[in-house]
């Protein structure tokens, strides 16, 4: 039986503090007490698969054994989730991933497994397509991945270099990679894992080129997992994060795929080599539009771990005294660590908010799809790039933030914050990079500003650009409404001004793609802008939204969140505010003050707070984050399971030191 262990006292403390429900808290979170009840029961059960624990901590394995441990782990994995889901409901993709961590510790090989192999079916196949792949690949008969990337492209996607060439006398496509920079690269678990994937090519039929599209290919033997004649594959190496995901390359030889393996849900081609245009070009890029969406989920998520384990454990630390002669004080207690962590507290509840209504959006667009209608497209595309790009980002940023505030132990391994930011950081980068999917939202901006001066009816999420047009500006006052004007106001103005510049240098002769290239930093901040008075705006509808529907104590909490939330990117950016809006210095100095009264009233609720996010100790993994809050002796049972103290004295002193340490006596 494992041993049960005493809470550390400023924990039990701190617990006692908390004026709201934390449970009422987890269950809002989760989307329900129902969905919290399903998470914890497959929680307690792979916590009891014996065979899910490390012996040896990961980070002392080989390249190659850590692995092939996640492999195996992923497995079982698998089973237990089979087994689970045969006797209850689908796990919810959000639950799943969170398991993931408790079991795989990095990033699963299968990630892109369930993450884009099997959305791109669904989302890209015809009926007859998925009734042939899906039972498969749920079942994972057969694994796949999503090849997009290649080794010299993976933002310009129309530059893809993989080809696909129909051949009608055999209805069969025929891949190619023609030079080393064809070569797929990236995709996760192509490696050693999948025996199948998506690959992303540019078809070709009689000498034509009709633009990138998804194929389903076989790369592997079933029974021997043997790369098939023609297809060359391995893995990446080594990278900052990602330790276990398995990233591979991927070339094609003249290799043949029949004519049905085209995902043609979108567009077809018939057997005599015609090509049938879908709706919309860009519907081939509609698994990217999900995943984004996805990963401002994963963003609070990763907000959510990191603030756990910094916030647990600046209760449990004492360092310096406030006063002579007084204990050393909680770290907890310096208003400059609550300025670090209680912004990470809010962020995350400010991305899960996000989520709601995004994926609520991206469901309402592909419902209208299938109806053929597209109208609401590219405003969810515009919203899920720069709500990826900016979550995604400030995530990395406060994963960071938390780091640091941890101080020396933040940069343990065991702390596990370096594998949540390697994590956290790769999301900035893949999915779409960030500065480009900024300037897809920007190219959007531009398109609603022109409408604007023309006096159209503009979509929700840019409707305060005609209001901006129409109305002077608000007389300002300090109230989270008026602010998230302000806000809008902000990105209204440098909405203005990037399109003012792309005009001025077009007046000057310029082209507008080098008109476009010259104002492009600030078009980014325009979308940055956005962004930022999108989320402020949509935290503070969701909560006011929730707040009638919870206990006054937790309304009150959650109220005092997404203040601090506001007020903190006001002062963030006020310079911008002082532009573009009616604050002056004088709110700003106000603000500065309920700032401080805001910290002071989260301060009893913080590790309330992290506790609701109920992220267990199997998932968080983090010896300075653990729910007992025994930070020091975890850091040393941690650290004795070194290798290197598993003997007084190690070989090298023998071989080298011995030796050079003689030679180096006088
Ligand atoms: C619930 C929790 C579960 C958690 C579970 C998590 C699991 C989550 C696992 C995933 C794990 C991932 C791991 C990494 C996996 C990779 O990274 S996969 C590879 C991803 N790659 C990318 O994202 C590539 C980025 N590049 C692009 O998307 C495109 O090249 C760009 C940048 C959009 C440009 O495309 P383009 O064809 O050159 O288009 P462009 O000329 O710029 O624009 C033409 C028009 O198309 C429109 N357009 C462009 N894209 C779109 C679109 N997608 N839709 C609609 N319209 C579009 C433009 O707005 C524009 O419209 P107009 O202005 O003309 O009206
Ligand atoms: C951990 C990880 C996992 C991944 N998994 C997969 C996967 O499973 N499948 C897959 O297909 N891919 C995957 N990728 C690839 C990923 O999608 C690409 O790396 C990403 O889309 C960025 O493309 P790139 O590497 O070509 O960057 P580049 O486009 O070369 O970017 C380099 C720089 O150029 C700038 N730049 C490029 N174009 C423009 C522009 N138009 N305007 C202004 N600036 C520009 C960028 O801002 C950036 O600063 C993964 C990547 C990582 C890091």
């Amino acid at each position: 039986m494992a041993t049960v262990h005493k809470i550390n006292e400023d924990l039990v403390k701190e617990r006692q503090k908390c004026t709201f429900n934390v449970q009422e808290l987890t269950y809002l979170l989760d989307g329900g007490e129902e969905v919290t009840k399903e998470r914890r029961e497959f929680e307690n059960i792979l916590r009891n698969v014996k065979e899910l624990q490390d012996e040896v901590p990961e980070v002392y394995l080989s390249h190659k054994e850590r692995y092939e441990n996640a492999v195996r782990k992923t497995c079982i994995l698998q089973n237990v989730r089979n087994d689970f889901e045969k006797k209850r409901e689908v796990l919810s993709p959000r639950n799943i991933f969170r398991a993931g961590y408790a079991v795989i510790k990095d990033v699963s090989p299968f990630f892109l497994h369930n993450g884009m192999f099997v959305p791109t079916i669904i989302g890209q196949g015809t009926p007859e397509q998925q009734a042939e792949w899906l039972p498969k690949a749920k079942a994972m008969a057969i694994i796949g991945t999503y090849a997009q990337t290649e080794l010299g492209h993976g933002t310009f996607i129309r530059g893809l270099e993989t080809t696909a060439t129909y051949d009608a006398k055999t209805e069969e496509f025929i891949l190619n990679s023609p030079k080393v920079t064809s070569y797929k690269w990236w995709p996760g678990g192509l490696g050693t894992t999948v025996n199948h994937c998506i690959t992303v090519a540019q078809l070709y039929i009689n000498g034509k080129k009709y633009g990138i599209h998804p194929f389903i290919v076989q790369i592997r033997d079933l029974e021997t997992h043997k790369p098939l004649p023609g297809i060359k594959v391995g893995e990446i190496g080594p990278k900052m994060g990602f330790a276990t995901a398995n990233n591979g390359f991927l070339g094609f030889q003249n290799f043949r795929i029949p004519r049905k393996n085209m995902l043609m849900k979108n567009a077809q081609v018939l057997k005599d080599g015609t090509f049938v245009k879908g709706m919309n070009e860009k519907l081939t890029y509609g698994t990217m539009v999900m995943v984004r969406v996805n990963i401002v989920s994963d963003s609070a998520f990763h907000t959510a771990m990191a603030a756990t384990i910094a916030v647990r454990y600046a209760a449990v630390r004492h360092q310096s005294q406030l006063k002579a002669k007084e204990p050393e004080v909680q770290i907890i207690d310096y208003l400059t660590q609550q300025h670090k962590l209680f912004i990470a507290i809010a962020t995350s509840h400010a991305f899960s908010n996000t989520y709601t209504w995004l994926y609520q959006a991206y469901l309402k667009v592909v419902e209208d799809l299938g109806k053929q209608k597209q109208d609401h497209l590219p405003e969810l595309h515009a919203l899920s790039c720069c709500l990826k790009a900016t979550s995604s980002r400030d995530a990395g940023v406060i994963v960071e933030q938390c780091r640091l505030a941890c101080g020396g132990h933040g940069y343990m391994a065991s702390s596990n914050l370096p594998i949540i930011y390697g994590y956290t950081t790769a999301a900035i980068t893949y999915e779409g990079e960030h500065t480009v999917l900024l300037l897809q939202t920007a190219r959007y901006l531009m398109k609603a500003w022109m409408s604007a001066l023309e006096g159209k009816v503009l979509a929700p999420s840019v409707a305060y650009l005609v209001d901006w047009l129409k109305s002077d500006k608000q007389r300002w006052q300090n109230t989270p409404e008026v602010i998230v004007k302000g806000f809008q106001h902000v990105a209204a103005g440098k909405i203005k001004d990037a399109f003012d510049a792309i005009q001025k240098h077009v007046k000057a002769g310029k082209d507008y793609e080098d008109a476009w290239n010259l104002a492009s930093v600030q078009l980014i901040k325009a979308s940055e802008a956005h962004s930022r008075a999108i989320l402020c705006d949509g935290y503070l509808r969701e909560t006011v939204r929730t707040s009638s529907s919870v206990s006054p104590s937790l309304a009150k909490v959650l109220n005092h969140l997404v203040q601090l939330y506001i007020v903190y990117w006001t002062l963030e950016t006020a310079g911008d505010l002082l532009v573009y809006s009616n604050i002056g210095k004088d709110d700003i100095a106000v603000l500065k003050e309920k700032y401080e009264e805001l910290l002071a009233l989260i301060r009893p609720n913080a590790v309330g707070l992290v506790d609701a996010f109920d992220i267990s100790d199997e998932i968080l993994q983090s010896t300075l984050g653990s729910y007992d809050g025994r930070v020091y002796e975890r850091l040393m049972e941690e650290a004795m399971k070194s290798p290197l103290n598993k003997e007084p004295v190690n070989q090298s002193f023998h071989k080298y030191l011995k030796p050079f340490i003689k030679k180096a006596k006088l």
